[in-house]
């Protein structure tokens, strides 16, 4: 582990004022459109920052598992990337999409071809990539979250998987679009069924910050020293979160905090910070992007206060 550790005391009294005035943040609706995700509590909050050398920074609910979501992604990415190296660059673009994340319509433009890995299409072609090339997709997607969360205890919510599939008929829209243009190789309901169950796994703001510190490490995973991705693969998925981890508000986000990020349904925000770990804010009431409401306020103050800013530098 490099780097110089930061002050623990002072960590701790930040996290816990940043999550006290996000409290004060009520806007937003919680996800509905996955009925399963609307049982979760709106006000639940929390914050946890994990640091390249080992320091573990919480407030709020930070144990409580939430839904993954479209964080998921991230992961799916790495795999597919491990596997099949530049290839994935044919079949997936790397531009910001200007397009809500569920949009179908640049799909039709654009030959089948998603404009990036983050959008619900781009994850899709992603998902189709790990299941023709693992027997066992699912086990496999799972099984490289335990291996960076460093627990054997993460399983898949049944009921928010069965809530994705009877009601994922967007994305079978999307997944069967990239069919007819000839960009899905195995079969559309398996693939489908791949990538409702990569979102549908319930992880705590300290699992999933622990899990992505290899991406603020130059593809090293700081805890097992293990090599996850290249330095230049790191640097890759770092550069597409910038640009689009935030989707329709990935600009606003660049300007504002300037991390490389990702945001899912569930109400949670990833970021990276470069060299240093990563961040993990969850409250989960969204704003019309699909982005946690509080979970912005706690990034962008977080960034803010502690200098953050890979562009500021
Ligand atoms: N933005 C998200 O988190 C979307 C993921 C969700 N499972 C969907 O496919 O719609």
């Amino acid at each position: 582990m490099e780097g110089t550790p930061i002050r623990p005391q002072d960590t701790d009294q930040l996290l816990q004022s940043i999550l006290s005035e996000a409290r004060q943040n009520n806007q937003g609706k919680v996800a509905s459109y996955i009925p399963a995700l609307a049982n979760v509590d709106p006000e639940c909050t929390a914050i946890a920052m994990v640091t390249n050398q080992g320091q573990f920074f919480q407030a709020g609910d930070a144990d409580t598992p939430f839904s993954i979501q479209s964080i998921s992604k991230i992961f799916g990415l790495v795999m597919a990337m491990r596997r099949s190296g530049n290839t994935v660059w044919q079949r997936v673009n790397m531009e910001p999409s200007g397009q809500p994340f569920n949009s179908i319509v640049q799909l039709e433009w654009e030959y089948g071809i998603p404009r990036n890995p983050f959008i619900n299409a781009g994850a899709i072609v992603i998902a189709d990539m790990l299941v023709s090339q693992y027997s066992t997709s699912k086990l496999a997607f799972i099984g490289f979250l335990r291996q960076l969360a460093g627990t054997d205890r993460l399983y898949v919510d049944e009921e928010v998987y069965e809530s994705e599939l009877t009601h994922g008929s967007r994305n079978a829209a999307m997944a069967y679009l990239m069919h007819s243009f000839g960009n899905m190789e195995a079969d559309v309901d398996q693939v489908l069924e791949h990538y409702f169950y990569q979102c549908s796994i319930p992880i705590t703001c300290k699992q999933l910050a622990r899990s992505l510190c290899f991406l603020a490490n130059r593809g090293v995973d700081p805890f097992t020293d293990e090599s996850i991705c290249s330095r230049r693969d790191a640097h890759r998925v770092n550069a597409i979160l910038s640009t689009s981890g935030m989707y329709d508000q990935s600009g606003e986000f660049a300007f504002s905090v300037g991390l490389p990020a990702k945001s899912g349904v569930g109400g949670a925000i990833a970021a990276i910070i470069p060299g240093l770990g990563a961040v993990v804010a969850w409250s989960p009431r969204l704003n019309h992007f699909g982005n946690s409401h509080r979970g912005m306020t706690m990034i962008t103050r977080l960034a803010e206060e502690m200098g953050l800013s890979v562009f500021g530098v």
